[in-house]
């Protein structure tokens, strides 16, 4: 699956295709003939309001949720995903909820995220988790803290730590910065560019329009269930419609304009 993608001028693989995806619940069609793709070592993002469908679409590359159409992931045809599989062969989400085991420690949560590893013979998570504790020190000087205690940007930080743990070649973020501090949110999307650095794919959903079109290489705007408009993310940050939508003030989606 190499290809020219995302007008890229790079050859790049593609990681993850996603065609045709559609979602219903019950009579409502929540996400409707999405296609999306993200190449190797790309920062794709899909921005949009609130209730548009993302989590959905996460969900359902996941094997969450069951949907129709397909998910293609690392060069096999996959068809309906289904989660064991998705994350035994690379893929890791990050939910909007974080969903940390609040009575473990810091560190207890950390080896859970490499129990799918583990179990298919990977002995290396002592080596992975000093990588995650490098790249979020603050993490290290709570190793034995309970995960129920933790500051909202701590848990954030924990939550993609966890999912670090299991070497995704595909990481998805949901909302990474829903309800952090500005400061925060930028130590989380600085972080979000390191991990492109060492090659980690990502999949980056988020309502700060503004901060995922400047850390992205392409993005998809997901509007009522379908996919609106697409393109470089420079080029999305300069289109007059997302800037009145999106990142201008007085845009028609204030809630994004939290940095
Ligand atoms: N389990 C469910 N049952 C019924 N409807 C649902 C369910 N989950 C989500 N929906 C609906 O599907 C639509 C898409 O929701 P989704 O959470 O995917 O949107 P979103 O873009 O992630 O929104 P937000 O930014 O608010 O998290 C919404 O109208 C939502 O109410």
């Amino acid at each position: 699956m190499n290809a020219n993608i995302h007008g890229s001028n790079l050859i790049l693989k593609t990681v993850l295709e996603v065609r045709d995806l559609t979602v219903s619940y019950g009579k409502v069609e929540a996400l409707s003939n999405a296609n999306i793709k993200v190449g190797e070592g790309q920062i794709v993002t899909v921005i949009g309001p609130n209730g548009a469908g993302k989590t959905t679409m996460l969900s359902a590359i996941m094997g969450l949720l069951e949907s129709r159409g397909k998910v293609d992931f690392d060069g096999t045809i996959e068809g309906v995903p289904v989660v064991e599989r998705m994350v035994a062969r690379g893929m890791n989400l990050v939910p909007e909820k974080r969903e940390l085991f609040g009575e473990m420690t810091v560190e207890d949560n950390l080896v859970l995220g490499a129990f799918q590893r583990h179990r298919s013979g990977h002995r290396d998570h002592a080596q992975t988790m000093e990588e995650v504790y490098q790249l979020f020190p603050r993490l290290k000087e709570r190793r034995s803290q309970l995960a129920g205690t933790l500051s909202g940007g701590e848990r954030q930080m924990l939550a993609v730590g966890r999912a670090l743990m299991a070497k995704p070649k595909l990481l998805m973020l949901d909302e990474p910065s829903l309800g952090l501090a500005p400061l925060i949110v930028r130590e989380i999307f600085r972080i979000i560019s390191e991990l492109r650095r060492r090659g980690v794919s990502i999949l980056l959903v988020e309502q700060n329009a503004r901060a995922a079109l400047q850390v992205a290489d392409y993005a998809y705007v997901l509007e009522t269930g379908e996919i609106a408009m697409e393109g470089p993310a420079r080029q999305l940050a300069d289109d007059p419609r997302v800037i009145e939508a999106y990142l201008g003030l007085g845009g028609k989606h204030q809630e994004m304009l939290s940095t």
